[in-house]
């Protein structure tokens, strides 16, 4: 039996004005692999992805997670619903540890009356937990827990927001332009995370402008193009240069077969 998709959006259309930012958009995503969304700047990549996550509201067309119709409020909703989204100016708090970041918004508290009535926190168990999540991806380079995250290289702190994004029990992990701001290295251990989520079953949203990492990790390449899903393609089956000539639309799916 084929696979059905873990999200899907139906004929999205989202208009700022006079621009059409969504213009009929489809979107599908498979459960446990890597999509990336690549196209040209203003193509409505992020106009897709806010509106899979929350945070716009389309105009038009529907989105479905497993099959039912969702309608995200807010991005807390579409998190609720196990959409997380890791955007590249990342909703860490640099003066906060590691162990307190990856915590934010969902703290562990005491038990009894101290964390009933005192709202004292358990930072023994939320250490204990922030520890097990960064080992079991593959993170434990970072040595303290407690240290701030604002001590932490670019790389590590893109690796404390995804880590966050999957330790809590999430869908789908959106991530926006995750190596876009790393050197090389960093961006290296950022892709190892990324497949190591994957491993985890969690399935990935992409996006990215950078073509040789794409087509190192994605399953499947969603090409966006003047507000709209273009196509689909498999990295195996185009080249690099192909897929960037169906982005900007200096060829057709015919001509880059
Ligand atoms: N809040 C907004 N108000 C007005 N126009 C907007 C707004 N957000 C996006 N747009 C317009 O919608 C179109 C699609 O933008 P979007 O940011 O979704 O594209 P993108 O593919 O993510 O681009 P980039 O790669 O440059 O980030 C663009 O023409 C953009 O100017």
């Amino acid at each position: 039996m084929a696979q059905e998709p873990i999200l899907t959006a139906r004929g999205l259309v989202k208009r700022y004005g006079r621009v059409t930012a969504l213009n009929n958009a489809d979107f599908d995503l498979m459960p446990g692999e890597i999509l990336a969304v690549i196209g040209d700047n203003g193509a409505g990549k992020s106009s897709l992805i806010k509106a899979l996550s929350g945070a716009i509201r389309p105009d038009e067309g529907e989105i479905r997670m497993n099959g039912k119709p969702v309608s995200f409020s807010s991005p807390m909703d579409a998190r609720q619903n196990g959409i997380e989204t890791v955007y590249q100016t990342l909703a860490l708090s640099p003066a906060l540890s590691i162990a307190d970041n990856m915590f934010l918004g969902r703290e562990i508290r005491a038990g009894g009356f101290m964390g009933k009535v005192l709202r004292k926190l358990d930072h023994k168990a939320m250490e204990r937990i922030a520890r097990e999540k960064l080992s079991e991806l593959g993170l434990m380079t970072i040595q303290n827990i407690n240290q701030a995250v604002e001590t932490l290289s670019g790389g590590q702190r893109q690796g404390v927001a995804v880590a966050r994004a999957a330790a809590f029990g999430s869908k789908v992990i959106i991530l926006d332009e995750p190596t876009a701001a790393l050197g090389v290295k960093e961006s290296r251990k950022v892709l190892e995370l990324i497949q190591s989520v994957r491993a985890r079953g969690i399935p990935i949203v992409l996006i990215s402008h950078n073509m040789p990492h794409v087509f190192e990790v994605a399953d499947r390449i969603h090409i966006h193009r003047l507000g709209r899903r273009l196509a689909v393609i498999k990295p195996k089956d185009y080249s690099m240069s192909d897929a960037v000539a169906l982005m900007t639309g200096a060829k057709t799916l015919d001509q880059a077969a």
